[in-house]
Parts: C-alpha cells; structure tokens; sequence
C-alpha cells in the first residue's frame, strides 16, 4: 500500500512537471492552478499517454536486456509473444489505472490495448507468411520494430480521437449515446413495415452480390479478347456477364421500389402522430411556438427524417456490403493495390468527419433560418390586406430581406465548407492514385498482374471508393439530421399541459358559472387578478371593460383554451375538467367577432366537429336567426364553399354562420364576444331572441356600456380585477370608483 502511493506521487510530480512545461515546481502535493477545465483534461490525458509509452519502451527493453542477459536467443516462439502481450496487458493496466487514480479515460485503454496487440499481430502474419523454407525464428531485438508498435498505436489513437470519433474537442459520450437512441427509436417507428424492408434488404444483398461479380467477369472477357484464355470460353464468360447483369438490374430495381413504398408509409404514420400529439397540446404551446416553425417540423423536418434513416440505412447497408465482397475480390487480385486502395479511408474518414462536424451545425442554422423565412411570408401573405391597408409592402419586403441575407450568409459559409472539403478530399484521392499507378506497373513487369486483372481491379477501385465516400456521406448526413430527429422527438414526447379529461355529461345542465378567486399569467404578465364572479341562468351578464382589461382572458378560460394558475371556475358546482370535452365544448359555445371559418362548404363549418347533425337541423336553426333565406340565395346553398378562412362572404355574413355554428350544438352558456356587431339591427333582434330562448346563461362582452343596456347584469373589468358590477341603471345612477376613473367613457354613455 505504502509502495502504491510513493509510486503515486513519483508519478504525480514526473506528471505536473510536464503539465508546467519544465518550468520550476516543488510541491508535489499542490497542483498548480490549470487554466480552462477541458484543456487541462486533455493536456492530462496527452501527459498519461506519453507515460504509457515510456512504461511500454521500459518494459520492451527490459525483455530484450533480460533475454540477452540470460542467453536466450529466442523468446519462446509465437506462444511466447502472445505471453509478453498478455503480461504487458496486465502491467500496462495496472500503470495506467495509477497514473489516473483509478478513472483512465478510453482513449488510454486504446493505447494500451493496440501496444499489447500489435507485436504479436504483427509476428502471427509473419509467421504465417514464412515459406517452409526459411521457417519462423521469432522476433528479433530491432530498434526500428520497437519504435514502430508504439508510433503506429500512438497515430492509430490520435486519428481514432481527433477524426473518427467526433471533433475531438466537446462531443461527449453521452451525445454519442443520444445519436444512436435516436436513431434507433426512429428505425423503431419501421416495425410495421417489417416485411416490405426484409424484402428490401433482400433484393439489395441480391442486388448487391451480382453487383460485385460484373466487373470481374468483365475482365475475364477482356483477357479472352487478348488472346490469353481458350476461346470456346468466352460465350460461355459472357452469357454469364449478361446474366449477372441483368440480376442487378432487376434486383436494384426492386430494392429501390419498395424502399420508396416504405418511406412514403413511415412519412405518413409519423406525420399522423406528430399532427395527432400538436393538437393535442394547451393553447399556451401554439402562443409560444409560431405556426411556420410548427408546419416546416410537420412536413419538411419529418420528411428528412424518414428520408435520411431510411434512404441512409439502405446505403450503409448496401455499401457495406459491396465493400466486403470487393474487398475480398481484391486482395485477390492484388494484395498490394488493395492496401494502397484502403490507406485512402481513415484519411477520407478525417476529412469527413471534420466536415460532418461542421455541416451539422450548418444544417441547423440553415433550417432555422427556412422556417423563419416561410413564418414571415406566410404572415405577410395571410395579412395582405393589412398591410396594404397601412402601405407596408416595402417595410414587409425589406424585412424579408434581410431574412433572406441572413440565409444567404449561412449558405455562403456552408459552400465555402463544402469546397474546400471537395478539395482536400481530390487532392488524397489523386495522390493515392499516383501511388498506385507506379505499384501496377512494378507487378504487371513483374508478371504478378495481368492487363485484365488490372483492368478488373480498377474497375473495382472506383466503386469501392464511392462505397466508402457514400458510407462516410451517410455518417455525415445522419449526423446532421440528429438535430432535426430530436427536434421531432421532442414534440412527440411533449407531455400537454392539461388537465386530465373529466366523465361528467349531465343530461340537464343548468349553465350556472362561477368564477372563484380566478388568477391568470400569460408566462409573467399578469392577465387576472382574483377575479370573482356569477354568471346566472336565464339571464345576460355583460363584461365590460376598456382594451387590456382581461375580458378576453376571461372567455378563454371559460372555454378552458387555458387553465388559471390560481382560483377555480365552476360550471354548476362542478370544475370545468371533470366535464367531458366534447361535452364541454358542446354546452359552452363562443362566438367570437371574428370568427375563424376554415374553407369549405358552409354545411360544413356549421357542422364542424359534430358527428351526427343532419342538415335539417342545420336550416332549422338557420331559419330561427333569419339566415336561411341569404343562404338560400347562394350558388350552391347550404354546399356553397365559403373560400379560404371565409373570405368569400360579408363579415355580418360571417357571423351569423359563426352564431348558427354555436346554436346547433344546442348550448346551455353562450359567449358573445362583441359577436353581433356586425350584424344588421333585424338580424341582431332575431340571433338575440333565438339565443335568449330556453333559459340559456348568456355572456356578452363589451367595450361600451350603452352597447349592454338590455344585459341584466355588468360587471366593470380593468386591469384584470372586477371594479364594478350592478345592473346598467343601477351603475348609471351610483357615482362610484369606476366613474370617478371612467368620466370620459361615462359621459359619453350619458349622452
Ligand atoms: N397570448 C397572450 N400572451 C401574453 N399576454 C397576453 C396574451 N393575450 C393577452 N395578453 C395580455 O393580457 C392582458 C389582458 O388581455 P385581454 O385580451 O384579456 O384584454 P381584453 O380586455 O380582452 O382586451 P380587448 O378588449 O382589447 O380584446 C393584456 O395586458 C394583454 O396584453
């Protein structure tokens, strides 16, 4: 134990010595400060693994210097290398776990793992390769091979951290982890089309197999034409070419095809259950989350996810695949082409990671930036009218615009990473092929290759490489759409905040509403505070109140479009969630002065969301508000199309369908939110006589106390709190607060 914490600070003090860069330092026990968190931990793990290495060298040479001592020319054959590895495993380990108080980081059990493997790898494949001739003798005490191991397993780590396994500076293992769940979950959404992909994968592997054959098949042919194979083969070599082919080409085809069919199938089951979980979330969520965000997640984002796992699992799997029968086919052809060929991939594999890395922020930035420019658009566009009204084309323009700049920018910078990646990547490629070109001609002169071959190999060489670059591509490719999966995902997941739906649906409903110490935030700002109020059976309760004041607020959460923070609303004793929302929305109804009619017939908005409501029901109810005889006049009647949000009729037109829409639901409470303005004084007469009949409780909204006279009950909002209440007369005649802080509204009602 003693031993174990003297080797400690002896390691500590050789550690800190090299953190301080060899400048002077005496107390081992104190660290000096480091700078930033995340490079002294990699300034620690470079200072363990240059430790690592000199414990590997002592111990290299301590076999060497042991063996010489005792005479040994051998050190036990092959048996005996794997021994020293296992021996090197287990003292290298064992340092290492020191060196890092127990917690090495996986790059050190890398190191240790590659400088334990490599020599006896390396002295199998010599043994292997011995001819019978000049038999294994065992390794040899070689300065070169010494240095060799250690060099090779230090580069092998370093590309491993800084290109393969992230961007080597912030990606941690828990984002790793969080890649692969995501894409893993989404493959999971697939389950219902799992025959159609194993027919898929199955065409592709067929497709894939008679893929690799073609191009030595073709070479076969091409040493038949020059002469150097019998030629009663050839037919024979090219039947089979054409065969080949063909199974290709028909297998591809499938493979193809029911890939799309799978994709057009998971775009649309995820599209419905994204859909399916918006509508389901609280009013407050669409405030926070404007409409162009919400649709570019629902079409475009859940488009390129499917598209991206599916489209990309087929290519990995395919490219995979090719690349391991062609590899196979290579090495056969030439060992030493083939290796040449693959030092090509982990240096295409950096660059690519480098660029992945960078493109996936890019991708982000660039579709944030779509969304934003298809909500500005789509808000110009919608509010046309508006902003001619107020001649703001060119601010709208401007401002699109500079949305677009702000696009371009990004895109700008996104080509720019994309070229020089183009570059660097040629530049590798070409220099391979050089390389490559001068070892072909050494084997053709040799003898070893034949012109065939070589013409074969190369074949191969360019489709390898697209393998491989469409491997690397499709890394890069998901990995840039993670960020737009966990976005989906997140909605998905979204928990509404809603209350739990009640089973209350009485057959007689009273309509008797109570708000109890009501209070309401919109995020911070204070919408209501405490309010309290009754609104009666039978009788018309008015809100009154200027602009600002919470009347708004207030219907809202009587049509529990949002829930109050404190207090509670009661319908008949009852809170609001314990009702049945369809029930609920079908005894409340809202009429609002603008109301929202979605294109279609006008049968079909009066029917919205109802199931069972016959179209005689419809005219009855029409008849009763005196609109039946305007729509009679229209082109097509009840099936005329109202055009989009209803722009096709007059705004009073509007609100009568919006008041037969509320009545023909057979409402026990109706809201009238400024809901009759519109309308002409007969037509008012007739919608008010029909929504006062049956002992409806009637909530009407307004601005204007002389546009209430005949409620029989005011209550005065403002800034969210209950001032006044009484009938009209009784707040005409009281010379109370609300006059005291209302006289120019006061006077003007007066007059
Ligand atoms: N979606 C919202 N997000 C944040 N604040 C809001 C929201 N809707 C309303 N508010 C704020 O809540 C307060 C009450 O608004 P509310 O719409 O209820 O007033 P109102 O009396 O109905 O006004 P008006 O008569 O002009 O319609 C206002 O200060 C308003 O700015």
């Amino acid at each position: 134990m003693k031993v174990k914490v003297k080797v400690k600070r002896v390691l500590q003090t050789l550690k800190l010595a090299v953190l301080c860069g060899g400048e002077r330092y005496t107390d081992p026990i104190e660290p000096p400060a480091f700078s930033p968190p995340t490079e002294g931990k990699m300034t620690d793990v470079a200072a363990s693994g240059f430790f690592v290495l000199v414990f590997d060298a002592v111990l290299g040479s301590s076999m060497w210097t042991g063996l010489l001592l005792l005479d040994c020319s051998s050190c036990g054959g092959l048996e005996g290398v794997w021994a020293f590895g296992a021996v090197k495993w287990v003292f290298l380990h064992v340092f290492t776990s020191v060196l890092t108080d127990g917690k090495p980081q996986p790059v050190l059990h890398r190191l240790v793992a590659l400088l334990c493997l490599l020599p006896p790898v390396f002295e199998s494949g010599r043994f292997l390769k011995a001819s019978p001739s000049e038999p294994y003798s065992g390794p040899s005490p070689n300065l070169s091979m010494l240095l060799l191991g250690p060099m090779a397993s230090s580069l092998a780590c370093l590309i491993w951290e800084k290109g393969l396994s992230g961007n080597g500076k912030t990606k941690t293992d828990s984002v790793k982890l969080d890649t692969s769940g995501l894409l893993m979950r989404t493959l999971k959404y697939f389950k219902p089309d799992t025959l159609y992909l194993i027919a898929a994968f199955s065409f592709l592997i067929l497709g894939v197999i008679c893929d690799t054959f073609i191009p030595l098949y073709q070479g076969k042919v091409i040493d038949m034409l020059s002469g150097k194979v019998l030629e009663a083969g050839f037919g024979y070599a090219l039947g089979e070419l054409v065969l080949i082919s063909l199974g290709s080409a028909l297998f591809s085809g499938m493979r193809g095809g029911i890939f799309m069919c799978t994709l057009a199938r998971l775009n649309k089951r995820l599209k419905h259950l994204l859909f399916h979980t918006l509508l389901k979330q609280e009013v407050q969520f669409f405030d926070d989350n404007n409409p162009g965000r919400l649709s570019s997640r629902l079409h475009s984002d859940v488009d390129r996810m499917g598209r991206t796992v599916a489209l990309n699992a087929n290519a990995v799997v395919r490219s995979t695949v090719k690349t391991f029968l062609m590899l196979v086919v290579m090495l056969r052809l030439s060992w030493e082409l083939t290796v040449l060929t693959c030092i090509e991939m982990p240096l295409l594999a950096v660059v690519q990671n480098k660029y992945s890395t960078l493109y996936k922020e890019l991708k982000e930035q660039i579709q944030d930036c779509q969304a934003q420019n298809a909500d500005l658009a789509s808000q110009t566009v919608s509010g046309i009218q508006t902003v001619r009204s107020f001649k703001a084309e060119k601010d709208e323009i401007r401002r699109y615009q500079e949305a677009l700049k702000q696009m371009r920018v990004v895109k700008r910078r996104s080509g720019i990473y994309s070229s020089v990646f183009l570059l660097v990547r040629r530049l590798v490629s070409l220099g391979i092929k050089i390389l490559m070109l001068f070892q072909a001609r050494t084997l053709i002169s040799s003898g070893k290759l034949s012109i065939g071959s070589l013409v074969s190999f190369f074949l191969y060489q360019k489709p390898m490489s697209v393998n491989l670059k469409e491997i690397l591509y499709c890394y890069g490719e998901t990995v840039a759409t993670v960020g737009v999966i966990s976005k989906v995902f997140s909605y998905l997941d979204r928990t509404p905040k809603c209350k739990e739906e009640g089973d209350l649906a009485p057959d007689n409903l009273q309509g008797r509403i109570v708000f109890q110490n009501v209070t309401f935030k919109y995020q911070e700002k204070l919408a209501l505070k405490s309010v309290s109020m009754e609104l009666q059976p039978g009788k018309m309760t008015a809100l009154v109140g200027p602009s600002g004041s919470g009347k708004t607020t207030c219907v809202s959460l009587l049509k529990r479009l949002y829930e109050p923070q404190e207090g509670e609303i009661l319908l008949d004793g009852k809170p609001l969630h314990l009702y049945k929302h369809k029930y609920f929305h079908q005894k409340v109804t809202l009429v609002s002065q603008n109301p929202v009619l979605f294109s279609g017939s006008l049968r079909y908005n009066i029917e919205y969301g109802l199931q069972d409501c016959g179209i005689e029901k419809v005219k009855e109810t029409a008849n009763n508000v005196n609109a039946h005889d305007f729509i009679s006049e229209m082109e097509n009647e009840y099936n005329t199309d109202v055009g989009e949000g209803g722009g096709r009729l007059a705004g009073g037109q509007k609100q009568c369908i919006a008041v037969i829409r509320a009545l023909v639901r057979d409402p026990q409470v109706i809201i009238l939110d400024e809901a009759t303005s519109k309308l002409d004084v007969e037509a008012q007469h007739s919608v008010l006589k029909e929504i006062f009949a049956r002992g409806r409780t009637v909530l009407v909204v307004a601005h204007q106390l002389k546009t209430v006279e005949q409620a029989d009950h005011i209550i005065f909002l403002e800034n969210g709190e209950v001032v006044e209440e009484g009938t009209h007369s009784e707040l005409m005649a009281k010379k109370g607060r609300y006059y005291r802080l209302k006289e120019e509204l006061f006077s003007q009602d007066s007059q």
